[in-house]
């Protein structure tokens, strides 16, 4: 296409014409609004600093993400979002929130699943956002001394011969489950060091030795595994973190 063509086509007097001059003001006010956004934006990130300072005093062993403070900022916001925009606003929060926690340390993520690792590795990009620092690894015993050892999070599948959950009544008690991936029957989970004040309301995990021990008469139960007599299961009954029903968390 020749300079003569296209000067034919887009003239310089687009510059003036109305429809360059509404764009131009519709961007002014893109321009106006993301100077909103990153002043308060960042307000926000200095305010989730303060948070993580404020919470140091009364945590011990536990790590400083919250799994119901989350869920209840992500409600909020998912309820007051007009409808067409509630799955770009809960999108944008996850994130939001990853970097909130991210200005209390960087919350590293250790990823296993032998079976189906990009599942694995973009649900818990999905869940801890662009913040976090996640690997995968080889090994779910390391994993879960890694977060143990106070170093973050693990996320593990249970899709395979495994059976690492049963730790969770055992070397790994001080863990929670606090978060499941891949729907209403979760193909993996996320467990830490969280204290189980802050687990999310959701449906209970429970690991127990046969059978269907602590369900409440009528609560829905979901069951995901068994090997050598132990049972995963998910349940709606109310059962309280670190009873002897064998709860070992919740999923949001
Ligand atoms: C700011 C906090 O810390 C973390 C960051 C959050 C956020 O950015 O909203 C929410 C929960 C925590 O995982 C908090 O506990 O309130």
């Amino acid at each position: 296409m020749s300079n003569s063509t296209l000067h034919q086509v887009w003239p310089e007097s687009a510059a003036d014409s109305p429809e360059h001059k509404a764009l131009a003001a519709l961007r002014a006010q893109i321009d106006a609004v993301d100077d909103q956004l990153l002043e308060l934006f960042q307000k926000r990130l200095d305010l989730a600093g303060q948070v993580g300072r404020a919470k140091d005093a009364p945590t011990g062993p536990h790590t400083k993400l919250r799994p119901d403070r989350e869920k209840a900022v992500l409600a909020h916001v998912h309820g007051r979002a007009a409808a067409p925009h509630k799955e770009a606003v809960t999108g944008l929060w996850r994130e939001i929130v990853g970097w909130g926690l991210a200005q209390q340390g960087q919350l590293k993520v250790q990823v296993w699943s032998p079976n189906e690792p990009a599942r694995a590795f973009d649900g818990a990009r999905q869940r801890f956002g662009r913040a976090a620092d996640i690997r995968m690894v080889q090994d779910a015993e390391a994993a879960l001394r890694f977060a143990s050892d106070g170093g973050g999070v693990a996320v593990l599948a249970v899709n395979n011969d495994t059976p690492w959950w049963i730790g969770l009544r055992k070397e790994w008690a001080h863990l929670s489950v606090f978060e499941g991936f891949g729907g209403e029957v979760p193909s993996a989970f996320a467990v830490g060091p969280i204290d189980p004040a802050a687990l999310p309301g959701g449906r209970r995990v429970v690991v127990s030795a046969g059978g269907d021990a602590g369900d409440g008469a009528g609560a829905r139960r979901w069951g995901l595994h068994t090997h050598h007599g132990w049972t995963l299961a998910l349940t709606e009954a109310r059962i309280a973190p670190g009873g002897p029903e064998g709860c070992v968390g919740a999923v949001g």
